[in-house]
């Protein structure tokens, strides 16, 4: 089996020591930052805005994937954009023009994501997919670090994987929430090609050798 992509989520860290969280994963094996914006209207928690994204700019060595929990998030782009984001991860069921959230992303030179809550059916990627970098798979539903992984996201990555094929898509498979090393290997046997993980990582007291236990549990 391939080795996951892991991309460690701060949403569960201590913002007080933001600078030494990141420190530690610019050290370790991770693949990108993942870093969730939530708007308290798409999901019931607030998190952090752009004071926060740009401390992350000045102190990230890793690629930064911003996962854009909010409604109507094209009013945004732009600003975020201009911290030097890898990734823009849009919610499907926050677009009411999907396809046209994704072109603008494309435009500002970021790569496109597109996230699906857990009940949300693959058919709304249908006739976007080939434009995409990434598909999040939502294993819990958004909002929280420190959730129990939904079991049925197993399934659905099997028929992601599937669409994927079938269209000659090159989008990754991410899949997030309630990741640890307990599930990882069938999260991975099942098609994913990346993990984010939260909680698993950073309430381990050891957030580089927990990202490596992913990476290696999954082999
Ligand atoms: O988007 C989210 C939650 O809405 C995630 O990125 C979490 O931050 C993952 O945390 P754990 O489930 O791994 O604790």
């Amino acid at each position: 089996m391939k080795e996951p992509l892991v991309a460690p989520s701060i949403l569960s860290t201590d913002f007080a020591h933001l600078g030494s969280t990141l420190a530690t994963v610019n050290e370790s094996k991770a693949d990108w930052l993942h870093v969730d914006v939530m708007d308290g209207v798409f999901v019931p928690n607030i998190s952090f805005g752009t004071p926060i994204l740009k401390a992350i700019q000045q102190h990230s060595k890793k690629p930064v994937e911003l996962h854009l929990m909010m409604v109507q998030p094209e009013r945004y782009l732009e600003t975020f954009a201009r911290f030097n984001i890898h990734q823009m991860t849009v919610h499907a069921e926050a677009c009411t023009h999907l396809h046209s959230v994704v072109q603008q992303i494309k435009r500002l030179g970021c790569k496109a994501g597109v996230a699906l809550n857990p009940h949300t059916p693959l058919g709304c990627l249908e006739y976007v997919i080939q434009d995409l970098d990434m598909v999040c798979l939502m294993s819990v539903n958004p909002g929280f670090g420190g959730q129990e992984f939904i079991p049925q996201t197993l399934g659905k990555i099997s028929l992601l994987k599937a669409l994927i094929r079938r269209k000659g898509a090159a989008a990754l498979i991410e899949v997030d929430g309630g990741i640890n090393q307990a599930n990882v290997t069938d999260v991975i046997s099942a098609g994913a090609d990346a993990v984010v993980a939260g909680s698993s990582v950073f309430d381990s007291g050891d957030p580089s050798q927990a990202i490596l236990t992913l990476k290696n549990g999954a082999l």
